[in-house]
């Protein structure tokens, strides 16, 4: 008998620290990404690539799996952050497009084009809490999320043209469908990155927040009007207001890829790369 309590309360304790593992797995397998859930199932996914949560491949990756693990696991939606008080995101990694393999581009380009259409997709809510900077990348993220959150005193756009390439047609529909056609083109062109506050009147983001917490407070705001909501109707909504760039991505996502990739390689952008980089350098060795 007395062996029998022990064996059954070793087991249980193997059973819970099985369970806790498998909780912690989940939390814990990423390098880049730490990911909760809150008590009401939705997934705080905070990127964490530090010091600028640069989206290399591995990032995007991880992002990517997220995204599926979420839809699989029904969750009830999702807030996508970044563990620094000064950058949301500094956008993709220049070190995976300067003087890289072409196969090296194309895996990051074709992984951020996966990560924007299962974002832009998902079925559950989404809401960017933007608590820095969001450049190019950093804002592309956030345009595909429903909901976009941003802390006073910081930057956001797509300045992709000021590094000598054009940006691709499904990121163009996507801030002509946020801020419509008129500011997209004035801001596209000019590479204009818009402060918070210019952000909220052209309609870039849809709240200003002092602060990280009040951000997550104005997120849980948003997520918690669908409590009421049908999923199901509210999936089949998004999907029909999404549908037409979704589609194109699926057919053209190849050749929007390739077009990419062979932009990227152009000599000319290969050096106006280089010199943002050292432009970025420079200033940084001034200030310091
Ligand atoms: C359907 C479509 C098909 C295909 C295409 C799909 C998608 C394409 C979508 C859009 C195109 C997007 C392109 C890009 O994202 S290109 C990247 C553009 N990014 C930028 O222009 C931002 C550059 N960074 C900054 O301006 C500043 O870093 C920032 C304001 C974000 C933060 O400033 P802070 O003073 O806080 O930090 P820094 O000292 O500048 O940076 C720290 C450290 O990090 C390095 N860094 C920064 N950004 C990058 C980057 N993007 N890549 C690589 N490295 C980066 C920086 O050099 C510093 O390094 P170190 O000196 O070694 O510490």
């Amino acid at each position: 008998m007395y062996r029998y309590v022990c064996k059954t309360m070793l087991r249980r304790l193997f059973l819970s620290k099985k369970v806790s593992y498998q909780a912690r797995l989940f939390s814990g397998n990423f390098r880049y990404l730490e990911v909760l859930n809150n008590e009401n199932n939705v997934a705080i996914v905070t990127m964490k690539r530090a010091p600028v949560n640069t989206l290399n491949s591995e990032l995007l990756s991880e992002i990517s799996s997220v995204l599926t693990n979420l839809d699989e696991t029904k969750c009830s939606g999702m807030v996508l952050t970044s563990f620094s008080d000064k950058v949301f995101s500094s956008g993709l990694d220049f070190n995976e497009m300067y003087e890289s393999r072409p196969a090296t581009i194309r895996t990051l380009v074709s992984t951020i084009l996966e990560v924007i259409i299962k974002l832009y997709g998902s079925p559950f809510p989404t809401v960017a809490v933007i608590t820095g900077h969001a450049p190019s990348g950093g804002c592309v993220l956030s345009l595909c999320c429903e909901y976009r959150i941003m802390v006073q005193n910081f930057q956001i756009g797509l300045n992709v043209v000021k590094l000598g390439y054009s940006t691709p047609l499904s990121i163009v529909q996507l801030m002509v469908n946020t801020i419509g056609h008129r500011n997209a083109e004035l801001a596209l062109t000019s590479g204009r990155l818009f402060t918070t506050n210019e952000a909220l009147r052209v309609g870039l983001i849809d709240e200003i927040a002092k602060d990280r917490a009040s951000a997550f407070d104005k997120a849980n705001d948003f997520l918690n009007q669908f409590k009421v909501i049908p999923p199901i109707a509210r999936h089949f909504t998004k999907q029909s207001m999404r549908r037409a760039l979704l589609q194109d991505v699926s057919i053209n996502g190849k050749i929007y890829v390739e077009d990419f990739v062979s932009l990227i390689s152009r000599p000319k952008v290969q050096e106006l790369i280089a010199a943002y980089m050292a432009n970025m350098k420079n200033k940084k060795k001034n200030s310091n």
